[in-house]
């Protein structure tokens, strides 16, 4: 994997206006979603989207910014669906490492997220455990891809509440290794349960720190198997 930038004073500023535009556009998609102005408001805002997005497609990637590097060497992925902050789809999911090894996010979806009345969508809730379960599998040592998911969906999640999300590694043989996770009300009352089984592709193995496909690339380090 290629490294996208090498951090600059200038690629930073421009990186943080990025994370600004995908703020305000995480407000325009609630905006979106909940407005009842009258019809030829909708549509006169609608025209003014048009213009902005055809700006911003002045100058366009071939796809979002992927794994870089940050300043200080700290590996970040700000384009990712779930976590990029530079990517309006994301949350952005915030993921921390506890000293345990085992991962946590504080967590609030938005009402662009809502499915059934009044709760997140189903879906949704899979993406941010699918998500946290790979980043768990990885602070074990056994980063990998997804290749099954199973999930129980004890009660409706809300949005616009602060939620709590969590997972660990649990077992790992050959390539294959298992993690769970769930997201829960602050109290710890289970909403939606996760198990996942990660492959690490056999192409990763045999890298480690320092690796261009290691560490560098923000993908943790292959543990010996
Ligand atoms: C710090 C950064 C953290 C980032 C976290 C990111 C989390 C996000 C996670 C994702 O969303 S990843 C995207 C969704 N997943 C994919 O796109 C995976 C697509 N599938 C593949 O790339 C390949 O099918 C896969 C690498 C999973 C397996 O291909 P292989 O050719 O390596 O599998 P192979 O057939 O050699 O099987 C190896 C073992 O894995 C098992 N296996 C393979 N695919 C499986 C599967 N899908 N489910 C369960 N087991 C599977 C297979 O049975 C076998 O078990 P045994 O060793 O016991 O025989």
């Amino acid at each position: 994997m290629t490294i996208d930038v090498t951090p600059t004073e200038d690629a930073e500023a421009r990186l943080a206006a990025l994370v600004e535009l995908s703020r305000r556009a995480r407000a325009l998609a609630d905006a979106v979603v909940l407005t009842d102005v009258p019809e030829s408001e909708v549509t006169a805002v609608a025209a003014e989207l048009a213009a902005l997005t055809e700006r911003l497609g002045a100058l366009r990637r071939e796809s979002p910014r992927s794994f870089e590097l940050g300043p200080g060497g700290v590996p970040r992925n700000v384009g990712n669906a779930v976590t990029g902050s530079a990517n309006p789809h994301a949350l952005p999911l915030v993921v921390r490492v506890t000293p345990e090894r085992t991962v946590r996010a504080e967590l609030s979806f938005r009402p662009v997220h809502a499915g059934p009345p009044a709760s997140v969508h189903g879906g949704v809730s899979a993406m941010i455990l699918d998500h946290l379960l790979g980043e768990a599998v990885a602070a074990a040592g056994f980063p990998g891809v997804t290749g099954t998911l199973t999930l129980r969906y004890r009660r409706p999640v809300p949005y616009g509440e602060p939620l709590v999300a969590t997972a660990e590694y649990t077992r790992s043989e050959g390539r294959k290794t298992w993690a769970e996770g769930r997201i829960a009300l602050p109290d710890g009352t289970a909403l939606a349960e996760a198990s996942g089984l990660f492959v690490t592709p056999a192409g990763w193995l045999g890298r480690g720190a320092g690796d261009e496909t290691g560490s560098k690339s923000g993908q943790a380090p292959v543990r010996e198997r």
